[in-house]
């Protein structure tokens, strides 16, 4: 399905009673158990939870990178569970973005490159590509930077090209796991910040797991994972 159909008013991500068992020698893990849940085109949510409680494992199902044990994910409403590795590759990089705690940029590849290398695996033409990833790079502050490698950037600057990379395929659902947890608290508010205004500007749904409780206030809903079922999220949970 691309981006430009009737796909673009379905839901970003719909999760149907997904589950989600580990084996752990003789003991059977239960960390998601028929998880519902729904985000709407452009809608940023937070997902704040106890370490442990499964907020990896969802991102993962979410992502793609993992089949769940029982129940449906659906990305832009399209049902994911028929599909082939090959038609989950090709989704996941033409549909999702994923943030990682690190950066993992390609060390031997300038920032400009790395932000362009998606969308060449995408088909896109390298001068397009190239233009792409600069206005993005741009836009993050980092226009001064992007010929430099990986290795020359601080933290922050890591991050930032790491974000920039997984918006550059114009992906419709954006996936990030503790996307700042790296970084020393005054940067990481400023990544943070800056992650949310790029998210918001390339109208971007996402879907962002952080430990800091005063980052999730800044996004429109925040949602914690109990008793393996996804729920609103209020102090008392
Ligand atoms: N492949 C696996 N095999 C067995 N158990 C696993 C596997 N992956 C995750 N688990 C278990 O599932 C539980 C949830 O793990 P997960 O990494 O999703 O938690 P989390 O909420 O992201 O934690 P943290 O905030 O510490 O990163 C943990 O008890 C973990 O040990």
């Amino acid at each position: 399905m691309s981006k430009g159909d009737a796909g673009t008013t379905s839901n970003a991500l719909e999760l149907r009673k997904v589950s989600r068992r580990f084996r752990s020698g003789d003991e059977t893990l239960n960390i998601l158990r028929g998880v519902d849940f729904q985000l709407p085109p452009g809608e940023i949510v937070a997902l704040v939870a106890p370490s442990g409680t499964g907020k990896s494992t969802l991102l993962h199902l979410a992502g793609l990178l993992e089949a769940p044990s029982s129940g449906e994910v659906l990305i832009g409403g399209q049902s994911t569970d028929r599909l082939g590795e090959k038609g989950r590759t090709a989704l996941r990089r033409d549909e999702i973005g994923f943030v990682y705690q690190f950066h993992h940029l390609l060390g031997e590849f300038t920032a400009c490159e790395n932000v362009m290398l998606p969308q060449l695996a995408a088909g896109v033409a390298p001068a397009q590509a190239r233009e792409r990833a600069v206005d993005l790079l741009t836009r993050f502050g980092l226009g001064h930077r992007i010929d430099s490698l990986p290795g020359r950037l601080s933290g922050g600057e890591q991050q930032r090209t790491a974000i920039a990379r997984a918006l550059a395929n114009r992906p419709r659902l954006l996936l990030a796991d503790e996307p700042t947890g790296n970084l020393d608290e005054g940067t990481a508010e400023k990544v943070f910040s800056e992650l949310l205004q790029m998210v918001r500007q390339e109208d971007v749904a996402a879907l962002i797991a952080t430990h800091n409780s005063a980052l999730a206030a800044a996004m429109d809903r925040t949602v914690t994972l109990r008793d393996g079922q996804l729920v609103p999220f209020s102090p008392e949970t």
